[in-house]
């Protein structure tokens, strides 16, 4: 099943993913295709195949069948690392960040350890300023400029998650899956979270898995249905809001 009608190319172009784990198909044929300009919402009961599907297109699982293309390349067999460095960046459940370290470091880090030659520390000032320049850029971007110097563990728990949102910008990805961004938000986090993929999809492919679905109908440009691995609908959010399937499965008097 494809998931877009849009006349332009995706950039990301998933079809027909499937993933087994023994005798469960956690994921069964499912087709996405990801657009620049879209925030592209899954949604799905607890146990759907969400984060199965995104851990398939950011390359930490391995899918059973189906391919995955960037950019029409495909990369279905590219590592996780290489994946990262085609273009696919993507944000976890959980936090990844260093409580330790400041805002900016925390950035720095992960926009050198996406540069090539991570590893070579002992090269030239100019390398390192070329990752503070990317990840002053991500704060940026992030929303997060005026706080460059805080340690990342005294921050707020939706200022840390828009860090690990500004930390996957410093890789300077073009799609972006973002894994349950808004979980554990309150009011006033959520509605900056909103505002910032509002902007981030100007110039990305988004890929959001979201289970407040309130937010999900404000900022989602097309919604997929997983229902036990399997796609049930994909549309826009008006359509989805009134398909009788997506209503008796998942989506109640929502
Ligand atoms: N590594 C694994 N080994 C075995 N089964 C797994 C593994 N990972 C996921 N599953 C199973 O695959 C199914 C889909 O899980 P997945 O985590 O992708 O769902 P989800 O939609 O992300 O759920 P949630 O909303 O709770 O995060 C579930 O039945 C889960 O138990």
């Amino acid at each position: 099943m494809t998931t877009s009608t849009s006349t332009a190319s995706p950039l990301l172009e998933a079809d027909g993913l499937t993933r087994r784990f023994g005798g469960l198909k956690a994921v069964n044929n499912v087709s996405v295709n990801l657009y620049v300009g879209e925030v592209h919402a899954v949604i799905g009961t607890n146990g759907a195949g969400k984060s199965t599907l995104i851990n398939m297109l950011s390359g930490e699982i391995a899918p059973t069948d189906g391919s995955i293309k960037l950019n029409g390349k495909d990369v279905t067999t590219l590592s996780q690392p290489k994946r990262a460095r085609s273009g696919i960046g993507r944000s976890y459940q959980r936090t990844t960040i260093f409580p330790e370290f400041t805002v900016l470091e925390n950035c720095r880090m992960a926009a050198q350890a996406a540069l090539p030659r991570p590893w070579a520390v002992w090269e030239p000032a100019s390398r390192c300023n070329t990752a503070l320049r990317i990840a002053r850029s991500a704060l940026e971007a992030a929303g997060l400029s005026d706080q460059t110097e805080v340690h990342a563990g005294s921050m707020s728990h939706g200022k840390k998650r828009q860090l690990e949102i500004a930390m996957c910008l410093a890789t300077m990805p073009k799609v972006l899956l973002l894994d349950e961004p808004l979980a554990g938000m309150g009011a006033e986090e959520t509605e900056r979270m909103l505002s910032m993929l509002g902007n981030l999809k100007r110039t990305h492919a988004v890929l959001l898995v979201e289970h407040d679905m309130d937010a999900v109908f404000r900022i989602a440009d097309r919604i997929t249905v997983m229902v036990n691995g399997e796609v049930i609908a994909s549309d826009v959010p008006q359509a989805i809001r009134t398909n009788p399937d997506v209503q008796v499965a998942y989506l109640g008097d929502h």
